[in-house]
């Protein structure tokens, strides 16, 4: 099949390639910071980490990076910094991280955090026991206890992988998917009766909602650090799927009055977790054709590489972000899917300076191979022919 393919960004990353002229590909920072700039900037950190010091929990507040990262950071402040209270750290680590965003970032990062805000100070949450991580009300059994076994066989006895690189197993309680719907149309509702302008998950979808966006953003941290990324590291290494350290968390809709269906594309993530929450539907298959680097986006697919997969609910669907796929149109009823782009810095930065990804893109890998089968074909006769001078 012939591919055209869309690279498949958050609304947040499309933005950020607007102001600093990136392609996208770049870590997306998910929240803001403020300008005051003056006040610490000839503030530093220490060379050593004082590695004794026990740093704060910043996961309640809504920061431009990942709150584990000020947590570590931490350590590196100056002695006199580190007993003075927990508003006088943050505000001098922000001021240095914030060196490292330029302008227009950290003017997007700012609106996003006010509207953030402005979402978390008036919406009324309907089911708070989902804004925390509770593995044992919201997983299936046999999910946890592969997790907590965090062996290759543990994962593998309950994943089942129709299609190289596509892994799918049973994942959620029924009355988590009941609650997370419940929430996502109350929501919804807030939004439409406030006037307030919602932000669509991705420049593809016109329907759906960011989770991290009305305060689901650290339960699905924790569903990335304890979950996902346990698995990723066994099944997705050569992705950095050992450290994923930042996600996307959204819902996306279909049916009747929404969008039907979604386009051939990649996603803007190192690993992708899909769950399908419901409700009733048919249709909406996920179509995957293989895994592709920037370079060979556009390659036609193999036939070992097309698979078809129907969505269950509560059932989870985990791939590389570069594997391409789509949806194919939702021909009756609702489906509502979990979406969770996961990220690696890490992987990301080395990227940049590597050319051959024959450890996960299928065409590189197609063309290794051809390479070192010709170099076999042309030893063979370089010796062919040193043995036809011999006999001579
Ligand atoms: O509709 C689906 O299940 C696919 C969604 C998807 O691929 C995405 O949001 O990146
Ligand atoms: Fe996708």
């Amino acid at each position: 099949m012939s591919a055209s393919l869309d690279q498949r960004n958050n609304t947040e990353s499309q933005q950020q390639e607007k102001h600093n002229g990136s392609n996208g590909n770049g870590v997306v920072i998910t929240t803001a910071t403020n300008n005051s700039r003056s006040l610490y900037s000839n503030q530093r950190l220490r060379l050593n980490p004082n590695k004794t010091h026990e740093s704060e929990n910043y996961e309640d507040l809504q920061l431009e990076f990942n709150s584990s990262l000020y947590s570590k950071l931490e350590q590196y402040l100056p002695p006199n910094m580190l007993s003075v209270n927990r508003d006088a750290k943050v505000q001098y680590m922000r001021e240095i991280l914030s060196r490292y965003l330029p302008e227009g970032e950290r003017t997007r990062v700012q609106r996003h955090r006010e509207y953030r805000q402005k979402i978390m100070s008036s919406y009324q949450r309907r089911h708070k026991e989902l804004y925390t991580m509770q593995a044992d009300t919201f997983f299936l059994p046999t999910f946890i206890h592969a997790i907590t076994e965090n062996t290759e066989e543990s994962l593998r006895s309950i994943i089942t992988e129709p299609s190289p690189g596509i892994y799918t197993f049973k994942m959620l309680q029924p009355e988590f998917c009941k609650l997370m719907l419940e929430e996502v149309l109350n929501f919804e509702k807030w939004v439409h009766e406030a006037k307030f302008k919602i932000m669509r998950p991705n420049t593809m979808n016109r329907y759906g909602a960011v989770l991290d966006d009305f305060g689901l953003e650290a339960m699905l941290d924790k569903l990335m650090d304890e979950f996902i990324r346990p698995i990723s590291r066994v099944f997705f290494a050569e992705v950095g799927g050992s450290t994923l350290d930042s996600h996307h968390g959204f819902i996306v809709e279909y049916g009747n009055n929404r969008d039907l269906e979604l386009g051939f594309h990649v996603d803007d993530s190192e690993v992708t977790l899909n769950v399908c929450l419901g409700e009733q539907f048919s249709g909406g298959e996920l179509f995957f054709r293989g895994v592709r680097c920037d370079k060979h986006v556009n390659t036609e697919s193999q036939r070992e590489e097309v698979l078809d997969y129907s969505h269950v609910p509560g059932q989870a669907v985990l791939h590389r972000g570069r594997h391409r796929h789509g949806a194919k149109a939702t021909t009756s009823g609702h489906r509502v899917n979990l979406l969770l782009w996961c990220r690696s810095s890490a992987f990301r930065e080395l990227r940049k300076y590597q050319k051959d990804f024959s450890s996960w893109c299928g065409e590189c890998q197609r063309e290794k191979k051809e390479r070192q089968r010709q170099s076999v074909v042309a030893t063979k006769q370089e010796l062919l022919r040193r043995e036809g001078e011999s006999m001579a």
